[in-house]
């Protein structure tokens, strides 16, 4: 069975945390207000459930279950699209939490590759992919390409070669890779009707010259206004405005970078930046100073500033 035809997803697509309590119990009663602060505070009308950055790989069935059903809940009306990643290193999970998301209302699942055993080589990985497809044959499927944390590094176009055949609900790609001529590959042999989705913040304009329609990211959470005004610019064909914010959303990430950015350290950003009480990360993630994200985020309100004063404006 295809899936049915939605509208395209494209712009910029937050990859969300997850919030936990002080006790470490996940805490879905913040997505409410974390759906409205996107949507108002950043003007980003999608989500990418339950990836990296939502530390997914740390949480049991249950609490992914839970909160993908908090984000399609409350998104409802509110947010465009609510992907929900499915990945796991149990197939039978996997699959579990793909009919899950299809009970739930999600408009498309996304599957990583597992990591402890490995795929020996891309049929063995294509063979994953489509079995976890096959459990919500109704949901839009993106493949899910880490290769810096997945460890397994095969090019994402030879995982995309001729997929249609193997995965009708196939639906695009979530390429988190710095491998440009691999991703620019997926672009030129896809159809255009399949989402090619960037996941480096810091060279998404380069990802959009080779053809991404959109881009999933953890710092579209608190940089979704400015990274906006990054792909207006580069729709109207004002290049040099463009890469003056992706310029300065460098300054930022590499600021943070230099203090040690990880998801934990991320997380605590987005809480100080956001307000919204995100809670720690989970172990073996430890829960960052405050003092250093406070750091990073004076920086990102440095350059944040200097958006607003006009400072970006095109230059002639
Ligand atoms: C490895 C990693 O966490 N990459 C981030 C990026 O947004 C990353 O934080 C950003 O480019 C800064 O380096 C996203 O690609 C992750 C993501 O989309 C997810 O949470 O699934």
């Amino acid at each position: 069975m295809a899936a049915p035809q939605r509208k395209m997803i494209s712009g910029l697509i937050a990859a969300t945390f997850t919030p936990l309590n002080d006790q470490g119990e996940i805490n879905p009663s913040v997505i409410e207000r974390y759906v409205d602060y996107l949507v108002k505070e950043q003007g980003v009308r999608a989500v990418f459930v339950n990836g990296t950055t939502g530390e997914s790989m740390s949480l049991s069935v249950e609490e992914r279950k839970r909160l993908a059903e908090e984000w399609c809940q409350r998104g409802k009306g509110k947010l465009d699209q609510v992907i929900v990643h499915v990945g796991c290193l149990s197939l039978k999970e996997s699959q579990e939490l793909a009919r899950h998301a299809a009970d739930v209302g999600a408009d498309g699942i996304a599957v990583i590759s597992p990591c402890f055993f490995k795929p020996a080589d891309k049929d063995a990985l294509r063979k994953f992919l489509q079995h976890v497809a096959k459990a919500a044959p109704c949901l839009p499927f993106y493949y899910y390409h880490l290769p810096a944390l997945t460890g397994v590094s095969f090019k994402a176009m030879d995982i995309l070669q001729g997929i249609e055949d193997i995965i009708p609900s196939f639906q695009g790609l979530k390429f988190s890779g710095s491998d440009l001529m691999d991703f620019g590959q997926c672009v030129h042999h896809s159809p255009p009707h399949w989402p090619m989705l960037y996941g480096m913040d810091e060279q998404l304009l380069a990802a959009l010259v080779m053809g991404a329609h959109g881009a999933v990211g953890s710092t579209y959470n608190y940089m979704g206004c400015v990274v906006n005004r990054l792909l207006e610019a580069y729709e109207k064909g004002d290049y040099v405005l463009a890469r003056s914010i992706q310029f300065q959303t460098q300054e930022v990430i590499s600021y943070a970078v230099k203090q040690g950015f990880d998801t934990a350290v991320n997380k605590q950003l987005m809480c100080v930046v956001s307000g919204l009480p995100l809670g720690p990360p989970r172990l073996p993630l430890q829960e960052c100073p405050r003092e250093r994200a406070l750091a990073i985020a004076r920086r990102l309100q440095e350059v944040l500033g200097r958006t607003e004063e006009g400072a970006l404006e095109t230059q002639p």
